[in-house]
């Protein structure tokens, strides 16, 4: 993969772009004018992930530009500076290398650095070591803990060394409201908080007004949505594959006061069959899915889209809602939704300015 360029004199150029890309991918859906929604135009991503390569004594963060002619050879690209990240990794980065030169204990095999800022001021970073870590280690991580006023985790095979916490507090305002987030080290947030305040934003404005129905969400990571969204509806039942992310989603929904949303872990698939009467078991059971009137859905896959059968699941609301992070699969899955649904908002979320990626929402309502 290439490593993105942020040239933020390019930036309404690339966005430009990306909204044309996908004005033509969705056209024959007939979809409403995109509702675009910016991102910052650099420093952007709260977790990012860097390489450590040394060179003697020296070290300095690196990540591999791959060769699109032949994925096989990658060139390490030494990194001191990262626009793409936050501002807050752009800040830590020279002061860790500093401490990591500075000291055997904390650079000796050191391989790879994680960080998880927020907007909330919060960061922890993890450092992944090829060898056990012991006593020593953790004497001179904490003391760095402190002098940096961050949280460290320490990984080795088999060894993972919390020093304060796994997770940090992120604080997103959204319509003038403030929601709290645990989000844990190594499980799903979105990266762009920024644009992840204009995604709850737009949701929330999609599905307004909906109080006298309930709202069934597949993939719901850590309550991300749900929490923003509880209270357009009656109620809320999310599912999700990930156990952190769902133990997240408890946290979360307690943190914001949020009474009237249920998580349970099922995959999507399974929760399908659930909703058919085709599955049963305690999980199911607790679920009580005759106490629900669904009248939307909420979906956020993985880039793979939705398979057929949850396609036609989900056509059985009134009201669909679709994130998506891959306009490919979207367009898939809308070929079969459109049958039942016509689009009614479409949205484009620059999660990722500078690359391909992007990150569509679509309204459907039942023809
Ligand atoms: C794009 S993330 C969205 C998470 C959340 N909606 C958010 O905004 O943070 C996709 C989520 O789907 C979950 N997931 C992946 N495959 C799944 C499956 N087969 N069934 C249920 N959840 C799945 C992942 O664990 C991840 O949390």
């Amino acid at each position: 993969m290439a490593i993105p360029v942020v040239e933020p004199e390019r930036y309404s150029e690339q966005l430009n772009a990306k909204r044309e890309t996908l004005e033509a991918l969705l056209a024959e859906f007939s979809p409403p004018p995109v509702e675009v929604m910016e991102s910052p135009p650099g420093y952007y991503r709260q977790r990012c992930e860097f390489r450590i390569w040394h060179d003697g004594d020296d070290l300095f963060y690196a990540m591999f530009e791959v060769d699109p002619e032949n994925p096989a050879n990658k060139a390490v690209v030494r990194l001191d500076q990262y626009p793409v990240a936050s501002a807050q990794i752009n800040a830590l980065m020279p002061l860790l290398r500093n401490a990591f030169l500075a000291s055997r204990e904390l650079r000796h095999r050191l391989f790879q650095v994680e960080f998880l800022t927020t907007l909330s001021g919060e960061a922890l970073v993890t450092l992944i070591y090829h060898r056990p870590l012991g006593d020593a280690w953790e004497e001179e991580a904490r003391a760095l803990e402190k002098a940096l006023g961050i949280m460290i985790i320490g990984r080795s095979r088999k060894q993972r060394k919390v020093l304060t916490r796994d997770y940090v507090w992120e604080k997103l305002e959204v319509d003038g409201q403030q929601w709290h987030y645990q989000q844990v080290e190594n499980s799903f947030t979105q990266p762009n908080a920024e644009v992840c305040q204009k995604m709850l934003s737009w949701a929330r404005s999609v599905t307004a007004g909906s109080q006298a129905g309930d709202l069934v969400e597949l993939y719901c990571g850590n309550g991300n949505f749900t929490v923003a969204l509880a209270e357009n509806f009656r109620r809320v039942l999310a599912t999700e594959i990930s156990r952190t992310s769902v133990a997240s989603a408890k946290v979360n929904f307690a943190a914001n006061e949020i009474t009237n949303a249920q998580v349970v872990r099922m995959s999507a698939e399974e929760f399908s069959q659930a909703l058919k009467g085709e599955k049963g078991g305690r999980r199911v059971s607790e679920m009580a899915l005759d106490d629900y009137q669904f009248s939307a859905v909420l979906v956020d896959p993985p880039r793979a889209g939705l398979d057929e059968a949850s396609c036609h699941q989900i056509s059985a609301y009134p009201s669909i809602v679709y994130i998506s992070c891959n306009p490919a699969t979207l367009a898939e899955n809308l070929a079969i939704l459109i049958q039942t649904h016509r689009i009614e908002r479409l949205a484009l979320f620059d999660q990722f300015p500078f690359t391909q990626h992007m990150e569509a929402g679509v309204l459907l309502a039942r023809r």
